[in-house]
């Protein structure tokens, strides 16, 4: 889909180099990034499927070198961007840093000279609930939404029909969609993608990879994971000084994570206050020997207090399931926080030692905060690359960061399968080191 109108106008000319600052000649350099530049996606050699952590494409582990394309400003651009009508919608839940990607994807817009800019309120139901009207975007709008956590748009699950989406999308002559969301938004995007294929509609669909969760395969994180393990560490510090404070005191705190415990492993890590870590990829023994409650007896005996940190999907199951989905079908799980509070409990009762538990559930706190810088930046540069990215031609591509490098990605190899915390990886044993926890089996 690479068939090119116009030149760009993207870079100013105030940024053209004088020609002092590196010796290629001016006239070969444009600050453009090539169509035919790549990344590379892996650089570590793994000699072994033994290795900590490997991920091998063949069994004996041969060297196998994937490239993706680069993200950044073409010099040549498919649309005339007087002519485009762009589109920004933000879906599934919550996520530090949607304002920060909604305002830098209307900024580079308008960079480009595009001036039919809307948002499209409250995810995909935005394209179909009436009353429901769409929201002219411009950098006065925008300006400062930076500055407050949420959506500006707003966010929904569940929805309208992929074919609704479209017909709506034709109706309103939207030529360019940006899709902020998650594992489900994406794989929403890909069939809005598929569906403008199949209907020869000249649509641009790029999806922005959004989640608390960093389950999304193949990049190094997505944004608002950092800003979500930033706030995440306040309450294990709060259990940290309540346990600390207290005559046998133990500190419990349950963090998110739909099918992955990202969050938990590295709030555990980052705090360094954690004694137990339990994540849903590791299975775990509460009862018995060698179960979690035989240890948090151990360490009130040693050292008088202790914390643990939950993942929200940790030892699913242990519990009974309802069985029930959520409005976009993911499934409702039951409260690992309540039943681990109630099960030490009733342990330490049975056994006549006094523990006085503190249970922290921060739940919505740690995702509907403002980007941290960090975040901040990846947000600028994600809804910067996105716009770019429409304007190469690309559809049914994601934004984001491979091995520190700033690519696309097909959304199609980003929707196979949540991406997990590797129980055999560097990350999960560099944590067990920290928390000093035994294996719970
Ligand atoms: N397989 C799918 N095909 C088409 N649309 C989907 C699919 N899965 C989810 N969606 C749509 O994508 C939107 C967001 O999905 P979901 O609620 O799962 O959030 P998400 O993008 O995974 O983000 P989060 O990380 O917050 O859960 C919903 O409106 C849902 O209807
Ligand atoms: O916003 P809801 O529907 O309460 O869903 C909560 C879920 O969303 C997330 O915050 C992001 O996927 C998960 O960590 C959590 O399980
Ligand atoms: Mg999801």
């Amino acid at each position: 889909m690479q068939h090119f109108l116009s030149n760009a106008t993207y870079y100013h000319s105030a940024r053209t180099p004088t020609g002092d600052e590196d010796s290629t000649p001016m006239d070969m350099w444009n600050g453009y990034v090539n169509n035919d530049d790549r990344a590379l996606m892996k650089v570590i050699k793994y000699s072994s499927p033994t290795s900590a952590g490997a991920e091998c494409i063949d069994p004996d582990c041969s060297w196998v070198e994937q490239w993706v394309h680069r993200a950044g400003p073409r010099k040549d651009i498919y649309y005339e961007p007087n002519e485009v009508k762009a589109a920004i919608v933000t879906c599934g839940g919550l996520c530090p840093g949607l304002n920060d990607v909604i305002r830098q994807v209307v900024f580079t817009l308008e960079t480009y000279g595009v001036k039919n800019i809307v948002g499209i309120p409250f995810g995909f139901r935005g394209f179909f609930e009436k009353g429901l009207k769409e929201m002219p975007l411009s950098r006065n709008l925008v300006e400062n939404i930076n500055l407050a956590g949420g959506s500006f748009l707003g966010v929904s699950r569940g929805g309208p029909k992929t074919s609704e989406i479209v017909d709506s999308i034709q109706a309103r002559r939207i030529d360019m969609l940006f899709v902020l969301g998650g594992n489900g938004t994406h794989a929403g995007a890909n069939a809005i993608h598929d569906e403008c294929r199949k209907r020869k509609l000249k649509v641009s669909v790029v999806a922005v990879p959004k989640t608390i969760d960093n389950d999304i395969p193949l990049m190094d994180k997505t944004f608002g994971f950092d800003t979500a393990v930033e706030e995440a560490q306040r309450a294990i510090n709060s259990a940290y000084i309540e346990a600390r404070s207290a005559y046998h005191g133990i500190g419990l705190v349950k963090l998110m994570g739909r099918s992955s415990g990202f969050i938990a492993m590295h709030a555990s890590l980052s705090s360094g206050q954690v004694d137990v870590c339990l994540i849903p990829e590791v299975s775990f023994a509460l009862d018995g020997e060698y179960g979690v409650l035989q240890h948090l007896e151990q360490l009130i005996k040693n050292k008088g207090f202790c914390v643990v940190c939950v993942a929200e999907a940790a030892g699913q199951e242990l519990l009974q399931n309802s069985g029930a989905t959520d409005a976009s079908g993911n499934a409702i799980l039951s409260d690992i926080g309540v039943h681990m509070q109630q099960k030490i409990k009733t342990h330490f009762k049975g056994i006549g030692v006094h523990a006085d538990i503190k249970y922290i559930d921060p739940t919505y706190m740690v995702r509907a905060c403002r980007a941290n810088a960090s975040d901040a930046i990846l947000c600028t540069v994600l809804g910067q690359n996105a716009v770019h990215g429409a304007f190469a031609g690309f559809s049914g591509i994601t934004s984001c960061i491979c091995n520190t490098h700033y690519v696309y990605l097909p959304v199609t190899q980003v929707i196979t399968a949540p991406k997990r915390v590797n129980h055999k990886g560097r990350m999960w044993h560099r944590c067990l080191t920290s928390t000093g926890q035994p294996d719970f089996r």
